[in-house]
């Protein structure tokens, strides 16, 4: 049985390389990079990478640029089920500061749709032969706020384990609807728990989604890695220092690990070291593949794993 991926508000991700981003100022660019993404997209394209096979990406996709995304789920032997909507995808600007090594997102807000379009996705997640579904990304403008809480109640009625990784109101009402696993950064878990800051934050955080009933949370860190939980325990995974060439899809690729580790029953710490490797790949390498399974063997070894007290 299959990893299905939804993305409801996919994006073509423009980078454009600055040597150092100066706003309010014309900058020049070094040059620039185009993928299809999204975040669900990126999901699934990261699984591809590794040569996971069996993996279908769901999703909402302007008809315009329907054959972009098609080949480059294609070229992954990842199988596809795109609802079309009328025009084109967004297009998200990525500006990547060479010298800060920062990235800023222009994220657009995304075509207009209708309930007719979602019906039509829903349609295809009922006939998409999956066991977890990852439901990743912003919704576009006009869609109801709850629409990943009802995908995750759909996909649960159909015995299938989701996945979450959206934020704002769409995670506050998704984690109603208790998920099998989720992937906020802390700034996204704060705005919708109310967190204190510092480490307890952390661990407050952690510790109340496993007390709803989500079988694995990881908490995404930024540099500083990512605690996991689930009920085999929490750590800690600390990378290596590396120097990022983009930060665009490290989440995505940390999602793409635990929709990987929940299919094949991976030990809480293989999923939490396998989470940080691809996040690591993605964030190193810009050019497709970005996830080989030869460079995630070579950063596992230099990830470091502690136990918390959760
Ligand atoms: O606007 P959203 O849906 O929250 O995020 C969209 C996005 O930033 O997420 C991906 C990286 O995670 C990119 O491919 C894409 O541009």
């Amino acid at each position: 049985m299959a990893i299905a991926t939804v993305t409801l508000n996919p994006a073509k991700d423009r980078t454009v390389f600055l040597r150092k981003f100066r706003p309010g100022q014309v900058n020049r660019a070094e040059g620039e990079h185009l993928a299809p993404g999204g975040k669900g997209i990126n999901v699934a394209s990261f699984l591809g990478d590794y040569g996971v096979r069996e993996v279908y990406a769901l999703g909402l996709i302007g008809e315009e640029d329907m054959g972009l995304f098609r080949s480059a789920m294609e070229a992954r032997g990842v199988g596809h089920m795109f609802t079309p909507l009328p025009g084109r995808v967004r297009e998200n600007i990525k500006l990547s500061d060479l010298a800060e090594m920062t990235v800023t997102d222009v994220n657009l807000p995304g075509p207009r749709w209708d309930p007719s379009h979602l019906e039509a996705l829903m349609g295809d997640l009922k006939r998409c032969p999956c066991r977890v579904v990852v439901i990743s990304g912003s919704l576009p403008p006009g869609c109801p706020e709850d629409t990943v809480a009802r995908l995750v109640e759909e996909s649960k009625r159909m015995g299938r384990l989701t996945i979450v990784d959206t934020s704002g109101e769409p995670l506050r009402l998704a984690l109603e609807a208790v998920p099998h696993g989720v992937k906020p950064n802390l700034a996204e878990l704060s705005e919708v728990l109310r967190l204190p800051e510092g480490p307890e934050g952390i661990l407050q955080g952690v510790r109340r989604l496993r007390e709803m009933g989500i079988g694995l949370v990881a908490l995404s860190l930024g540099a500083d890695g990512a605690v996991l939980s689930s009920p085999q325990g929490t750590v800690l995974v600390r990378p290596p220092k590396v120097t990022p060439i983009t930060t665009v899809g490290a989440g995505d690729a940390m999602v793409a690990a635990m929709a990987l580790g929940i299919h094949s029953s991976m030990e809480l710490w293989e999923t939490a070291r396998l989470a940080c490797a691809f996040s690591l790949c993605a964030i190193t390498r810009i050019e497709e593949p970005r996830v080989e399974p030869s460079a995630v063997r070579d950063f596992m070894d230099k990830i470091r794993i502690s136990e918390v007290e959760g």
